[in-house]
């Protein structure tokens, strides 16, 4: 990885099986950057978070995220990939059967922490961070939507990414609420951890100018200017 970035494509192709979705996409993400990703359903942002986490393989072009070379990717490499990225996806809730505590432990222990003390510790400081040391032993029916997709978030963080991968992580939310995860997502790219927002939502771009990165017509469209 070249100096200060985290994520960096050049002229790759993102196919879903044999369906082209994006292509020449060249992106550059730096640290510690916060971007959105905007486009129509449909338009491939899912797709291309799917190839910075190795979900999706690099056929045509480079990239590199992480450190990784995306394209010489190997199935032992994708765990410690992930452990890199932070991921806040709609379909990659809470555990319901746990407390906040135990879904955080969860992922700690599947990512080879064995330290009782270490990741105690772990999960009370991530939990400090977005606010909600104090529902360690609450299950997550419990909590407000806002305060379960903030838990998501501390989770995200738990293995300290580079990079936080989030994919409509206000869809659920009211708008008050969504501004609250906004604001904790801005804070935690001003603390060095880049992020990636997918988003419909244009009152948040509004609310929080950053900068812009668009699908449309196959092409991924870097630094849009909103209007
Ligand atoms: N598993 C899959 N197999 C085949 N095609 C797929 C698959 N997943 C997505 N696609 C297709 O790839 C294209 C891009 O989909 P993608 O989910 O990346 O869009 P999106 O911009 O994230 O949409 P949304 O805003 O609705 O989440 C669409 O045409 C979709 O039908």
């Amino acid at each position: 990885m070249i100096g200060n970035s985290i994520i960096k494509l050049h002229n790759v192709d993102v196919y879903q099986q044999k369906h082209l979705v994006l292509s020449a996409v060249n992106l550059h993400i730096d640290k510690g950057e916060f971007v959105f990703l905007i486009g129509q359903t449909g338009s491939g942002k899912s797709s291309l978070m799917k190839i910075l986490y190795g979900e999706l393989h690099i056929t045509e072009g480079e990239g590199h995220a992480g450190g990784y070379d995306l394209k010489k990717l190997s199935d032992h490499d994708i765990p410690f990939l992930r452990r890199k990225l932070g991921i806040v996806f709609q379909d990659f809730q809470l555990l319901t059967d746990r407390t906040v505590e135990e879904n955080l432990a969860f992922v700690l222990n599947a990512t080879g922490w064995k330290d009782k003390n270490l990741i105690n510790e772990r999960i009370r400081d991530v939990l400090e961070k977005v606010g909600l040391r104090s529902k360690l032993r609450k299950m997550p029916h419990e909590l407000s939507g806002g305060e379960q997709q903030r838990v998501v978030v501390a989770r995200a963080l738990l293995n300290n990414p580079e990079l936080i991968l989030a994919d409509e992580p206000t869809g659920n939310l009211d708008p008050e609420t969504s501004e609250e995860v906004m604001l904790l997502l801005k804070d935690i790219s001003r603390s060095g951890t880049a992020v990636l927002m997918a988003t419909h939502n244009y009152n948040l771009i509004r609310t929080f100018p950053s900068r812009i990165v668009k699908c449309e017509n196959g092409r991924v469209i870097e630094d849009v200017k909103m209007v």
